[in-house]
């Protein structure tokens, strides 16, 4: 568990200080893969670099596993730092060595050697899914191969956090699903805990279970995604969920219309027409559409309602755990569905 708690950081800039962080306050659960979006400059490297304990906030604390991390220093501060894994960019690959040879090195510098370092070496390689690729140079390699080669560096060491600062920057956009999900098994099969940074909502939708919104050095939206995409006004939903772009000449020409939010595989696949034969109603969806959130298929829809029992039909998809936003007609105060 990572635990941020009112970080601020600032950093001097012509005349006035710039705020990179203002009060910060998060709690990263071990084993999540949480992502941290915000436009740039919004001061998610930032974060990065004070978790990874590189640059110390002006104040606030930072506790790994319950530890107040700010009055380390000397040898346990280096074992600590060690705990913490970053992929930002920044320590580019060995050219000279192989794949194997470029994932042996971290542990070569600690010492490890013989059976174990082979045997952690081919584990990670594994996980990146570069074993074929074990004798090749990082220059025979693709952009997205490469990246592979750095989170499987970053992992030899066995962290227990993985920093990693917008892993798919500078990777085709077909390559990025491959590097995405050699995080996600990261900590599915090896429990580490990884905060991804982005501007790529994309990269959000395909493997974080939860998520923090940075604007201006600020956190404006934090929590489970799929809670997120459910929540009134949310910045998250409107980024990931479906558009809906439906002329509104065609929303008037129902008694009832409502945009709904319906996630997982019951609920997108049976909740409308359920509603629809139980109230008797003609229930259309006009617009939106279908997205996935991980594994987990989410829906926004606008839907038309026609039928004496379009409240009621409403109602009763709001009960079942749809979001449900109304948009015309009278919006129903105490309905008891039938
Ligand atoms: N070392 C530094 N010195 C001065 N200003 C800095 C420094 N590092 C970051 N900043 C400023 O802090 C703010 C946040 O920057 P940061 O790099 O954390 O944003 P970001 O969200 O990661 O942006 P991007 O998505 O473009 O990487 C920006 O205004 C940036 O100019």
């Amino acid at each position: 568990m990572i635990t941020l708690e009112n970080l601020t950081k600032s950093f001097p800039g012509k005349g006035s200080p710039v705020l990179a962080l203002r009060d910060v306050s998060l709690e990263i659960g071990a084993g999540s893969l949480y992502g941290v979006v915000g436009p740039a400059g919004a001061g998610k490297s930032t974060l990065a670099k004070v978790v990874a304990l590189q640059e110390k906030p002006d104040r606030g604390t930072i506790r790994l596993d319950g530890l107040n991390t700010a009055g380390l220093d000397g040898r346990r501060l280096r074992e600590v730092r060690r705990q913490v894994a970053v992929l930002d960019g920044s320590s580019p690959l060995n050219a000279e060595r192989t794949v194997a040879g470029n994932v042996a090195a971290p542990l070569e510098q600690l010492g490890v050697d013989g059976p174990q370092r082979r045997s952690r070496v081919g584990r990670v390689l594994d996980l990146a899914g570069l074993t074929q690729r074990a004798t090749q140079q990082p220059g025979e390699l693709t952009e997205g191969q490469r990246r592979r080669l750095a989170v499987a560096r970053a992992l030899a060491t066995g962290p227990a956090v993985l920093l990693a600062d917008d892993p798919t920057a500078g990777v085709a956009s077909e390559e990025s699903g491959s590097v995405l999900t050699v995080l996600d098994r990261a900590r599915a099969e090896l429990g580490v805990t990884v905060l991804l940074t982005t501007q790529d909502g994309a990269v959000v939708r395909r493997v974080c279970d939860q998520v923090a919104v940075l604007d201006s050095g600020r956190v404006v939206e934090h929590g489970s995604l799929l809670d997120l995409l459910a929540a009134p006004g949310s910045r998250v939903a409107e980024t990931l969920l479906p558009v809906i772009d439906t002329p509104p000449a065609q929303t008037a020409t129902y008694d009832r219309a409502a945009d709904v939010v319906l996630v997982g595989f019951a609920a997108v696949g049976a909740l409308l027409p359920e509603a629809a034969s139980r109230f008797e109603v003609e229930l259309a969806t006009i617009g939106g559409g279908l997205t996935r959130i991980g594994d987990t298929p989410v829906a926004r829809f606008r839907v038309g309602v026609r039928g004496a029992r379009s409240d009621h039909a409403l109602a009763w998809i709001a009960e079942h755990g749809a979001h449900v936003t109304h948009l015309t007609g009278a919006t129903p105060k105490r309905l008891v569905a039938a």
